[in-house]
């Protein structure tokens, strides 16, 4: 009688825990998979880049393709891996946040969205060894937490050498590794390689008089192979090429000027302002383009167009635009 009342003892706590557990979730985020927190959303998530992201429609292609790919299986082969390249403020770090907005509902705020920025996370190149420990130990005990796990690693060209090679295990195709399975995670990798020969590539194109919206994946294939995304830096001679298990390669272009001017009218309206041709033509001509013959592209991006409006909007000149 002292083991059924043992057992009823053992039942009922369970229960009370799951009771528990379930109450703690509806209020706190958290990773089981029936819950409201983990939940992505491939359709919001074209429906945000086609809204919002300009200029890059091989970016959407390939990312909206290869999540989609990877969420719908419960049992993945192997972790997500992408890689993406492109000039200066053309959209990498905007496109992982739209990532992570559409895989949790509390998106970059989220506890299972890691970001890792080399200049900041790992500034000494004499410390590889030390920070690659401390990283494994993070992804494991992140993974363990959440299966679904986001690792963004920004300015991975700057991470010291070989240290990446860290997380080789993590992403190859083992089904656990010390009883965490790791193939449901997410990891991104972000870099200005490649940047220039895209750049080149498409000034190419144009001169050829190829719409930038014709630019197919194929057409940057070859730069792939040629090796331009894996020039010295982060995934420079690392196992995780030479394994192949970088699963895609996302080329960013760089932006135009008439990007640029949409991204100026973003961020006036987010500011409350109605849309102003003139002062829309004042921000974008503050900006700076190249090549000096066509001058083609922004030097920037869409990088400093807040700066530029708030800059702008606090003369007083301008003030009278908007009244
Ligand atoms: N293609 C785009 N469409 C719309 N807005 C964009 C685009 N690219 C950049 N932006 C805007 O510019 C800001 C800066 O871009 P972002 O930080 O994503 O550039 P990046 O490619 O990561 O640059 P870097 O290589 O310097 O880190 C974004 O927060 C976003 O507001």
């Amino acid at each position: 009688s002292v083991s059924i009342g043992m057992t009823a003892l053992g039942v009922t706590s369970a229960a009370l825990y799951a009771g528990f557990d379930k109450l703690r979730c509806s209020f706190y985020e958290c990773c089981s998979p029936n819950s409201k927190w983990v939940k992505p959303n491939i359709t919001a998530l074209n429906l945000a880049l086609d809204a919002h992201l300009y200029g890059q429609h091989l970016v959407r292609d390939v990312v909206s393709r290869a999540l989609k790919g990877h969420l719908i299986h419960d049992d993945p082969s192997k972790a997500l891996v992408m890689s993406f390249h492109g000039w200066t403020g053309g959209g990498k770090n905007y496109v992982a946040r739209f990532i992570a907005d559409s895989i949790y509902k509390l998106g970059q705020r989220s506890q299972y969205m890691h970001l890792f920025v080399s200049t900041i996370h790992f500034p000494h190149e004499q410390l590889a060894d030390i920070y690659k420990l401390h990283l494994q130990d993070w992804i494991r005990s992140n993974v363990s937490k959440c299966e679904r796990s986001l690792f963004i690693f920004d300015e991975i060209d700057k991470m010291p050498l070989g240290m990446i090679d860290g997380i080789k295990p993590f992403i190859d195709y083992h089904e656990s590794i010390d009883g965490v399975d790791f193939r449901k995670s997410i990891f991104i990798f972000l870099s200005n390689t490649g940047g220039p020969e895209i750049t080149r590539s498409m000034l190419e194109m144009w001169r050829m008089g190829k719409k930038r919206e014709e630019i197919t994946l194929a057409d940057m294939e070859q730069l792939i192979q040629l090796g331009a995304f894996n020039e010295k830096g982060g995934l420079h001679n690392s196992a995780l090429i030479q394994h192949s298990l970088v699963d895609h390669y996302v080329p960013f272009l760089p932006l135009e000027r008439k990007h640029v001017e949409f991204c100026i009218r973003d961020e006036i309206r987010r500011r409350g302002y109605a849309e102003n041709k003139d002062f829309v033509k004042k921000v974008a001509d503050e900006m700076t383009y190249f090549p000096p013959e066509n001058k083609l592209f922004s030097t920037t991006g869409c990088k400093r167009v807040a700066q530029k409006v708030a800059y702008l909007l606090a003369s007083e000149t301008y003030d009278t635009l908007f009244d």
